[in-house]
């Protein structure tokens, strides 16, 4: 019974076996980098250096296998979030809610990646970062100024 269970797994993988392409982006320190770690290897680090262009990640889980294209946030970096972004199955913008200056600059990124018509038809989500840090805003605060 255990063989034949794992005998129709085996084969349903082959069915749902799933690929999928994202793309990180957001500003410098927004912690993108940071969660590709996470994700990847369920770890965190203080440490992380600046992403400089880009990083290319493979993780799999299960049937799922997850192409992360983790983007320099840094304002030299950001002009070719658009071309790793296209044909992507979904954007990832990440903001540093606990770096309220920063949120304005973030918001017009945002707003000016929406604008790209070879992006048009990709969703993105929004992930606001660092809510640990006792100075970060709330989720409707920055839904808000997004
Ligand atoms: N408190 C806190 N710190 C975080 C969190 N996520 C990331 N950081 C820290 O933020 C800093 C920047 O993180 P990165 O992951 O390098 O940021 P990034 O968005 O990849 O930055 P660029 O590569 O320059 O675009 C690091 O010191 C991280 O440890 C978080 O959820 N909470
Ligand atoms: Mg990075």
């Amino acid at each position: 019974m255990w063989l034949w269970d794992s005998l129709l797994n085996w084969l349903r993988s082959f069915f749902f076996k799933q690929e999928m392409e994202l793309s990180l982006v957001g500003l410098q320190s927004a912690g993108k980098t940071s969660l590709v770690h996470a994700i990847a290897t369920g770890g965190y680090s203080e440490d992380m250096i600046p992403t400089v262009g880009f990083n290319m990640r493979k993780v799999t889980k299960g049937n799922v296998t997850i192409k992360l294209w983790d983007l320099g946030g840094q304002r030299r970096f950001r002009g070719m979030w658009e071309r790793y972004c296209r044909g992507v199955s979904a954007i990832v913008y990440v903001v540093d809610a606990a770096d309220r200056d920063s949120i304005p600059i973030s918001r017009s990124e945002l707003h000016d990646l929406l604008t790209k018509p070879t992006l048009s038809g990709i969703p993105v989500l929004v992930l606001g970062n660092k809510i640990d840090k006792s100075e970060a805003i709330s989720k409707q605060a920055l839904m808000d100024q997004l």
